[in-house]
């Protein structure tokens, strides 16, 4: 097969991927190291287009997922596509239209900005240097000082910049704004919304800064433990779940506390003597008038919307159960 072959089916498969409108496709996927299963059984899809956020705590495996999608871990089952490639056998094709920028950058240290730059448009077949030269201005890079030589939230600016010379139909960054400072941190975010997901981009990205993931995602999973126990539409997650505040003249009896909480779509149930707590995923509006027409009405009943960073924190730390 020659290089027109694999181009033309290259151009076939990636544009599959639009037309099916995913990205990212994961299915079934496990990943071990040694006997150890890291990633369980982990089934997502990223739509085209999207920012879509990937949380989870320390070792969940979010950067074992980010490293299986782009072919330098194998499944040991399942499968995964992006932009419409095998990460297995088309590896190759992936590197083309994907940009990966993690929290270590590996910079080649002893260059310039220059001199990188020379190297990637060599190396690069889609390279646009006009547009490193933009995101090195807006970062305020200095273009002849060794890489060696810059600060930490410095060489994260330079990997998004040479990232983005890439012109990828794909970004993949690994906690990309630890140490960064707050205002650095805003221009990169603002980067990534205001060019690279108005150009139709698609964006998948890891954080432990719920602020940012709040900010800029359109959709957030969260890994817990190697399976994915939250996954939607950040709107959506705004909007379903919602904090039930009951007040009652007196403690109900202790069967109607249970059966509150056993309420299908209760997430969480707290009582203190005579308020309750419940927060519920799906239809407040039965519960609400089931509440209601109980024996043991509560003297005030309050609706209120979670918090997304609260509810994200509460599946980071324990799956959401
Ligand atoms: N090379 C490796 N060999 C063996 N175990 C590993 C290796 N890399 C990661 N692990 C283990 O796999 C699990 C997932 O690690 P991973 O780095 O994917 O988590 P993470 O969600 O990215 O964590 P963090 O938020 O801390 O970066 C952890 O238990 C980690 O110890």
């Amino acid at each position: 097969m020659n290089d027109n072959t694999l181009r033309m089916q290259s151009r076939n498969t990636s544009a599959q991927a639009l037309i099916s409108n995913i990205a990212i496709e994961i299915e079934n996927l496990t990943v071990n190291y040694g006997k150890n299963p890291v990633i369980k059984g982990l089934s997502l899809e990223v739509p085209v287009g999207s920012i879509y956020g990937f949380l989870g705590a320390n070792g969940a495996g979010k950067t074992t997922t980010i490293k299986t999608l782009l072919g330098f871990r194998p499944p040991n089952s399942g499968r995964a596509r992006v932009l419409g490639y095998d990460v297995v056998s088309q590896q190759r094709e992936i590197c083309r239209r994907v940009s990966y920028v993690s929290e270590t950058n590996s910079l080649y240290e002893y260059l310039t900005i220059s001199q990188l730059c020379h190297l990637c448009r060599d190396m690069q077949q889609h390279w646009n240097q006009e547009i490193v030269n933009r995101y090195i201005h807006t970062f305020e890079l200095p273009l002849n000082k060794r890489v060696k030589y810059f600060s930490k939230g410095m060489k994260s600016q330079l990997a998004l910049c040479l990232a983005l010379g890439n012109d990828p139909d794909l970004l993949i960054l690994d906690e990309p704004t630890t140490g960064l400072d707050p205002v650095a941190r805003q221009v990169f975010l603002t980067t990534l919304v205001s060019d690279v997901a108005a150009a139709g981009k698609t964006i998948f990205f890891s954080s432990h800064i719920l602020s940012e993931v709040e900010a800029i995602a359109d959709h957030v999973a969260v890994l817990h433990h190697g399976s994915i126990v939250l996954n939607d539409e950040v709107d959506n997650l705004r909007e379903m779940q919602k904090v039930l505040h009951l007040t009652y003249v007196e403690q109900p009896p202790a069967e109607e506390l249970e059966r509150l909480r056993r309420w299908p779509g209760v997430h969480l149930f707290e009582q203190e003597g005579r308020t309750v707590r419940l927060r519920i995923e799906g239809d407040v509006d039965a519960l609400t008038k089931s509440i209601q027409a109980r024996p043991y009405e509560p003297r005030n009943l309050e609706v209120v919307s979670v918090q997304l960073e609260d509810l994200l924190i509460e599946y980071i730390k324990g799956g959401g159960k």
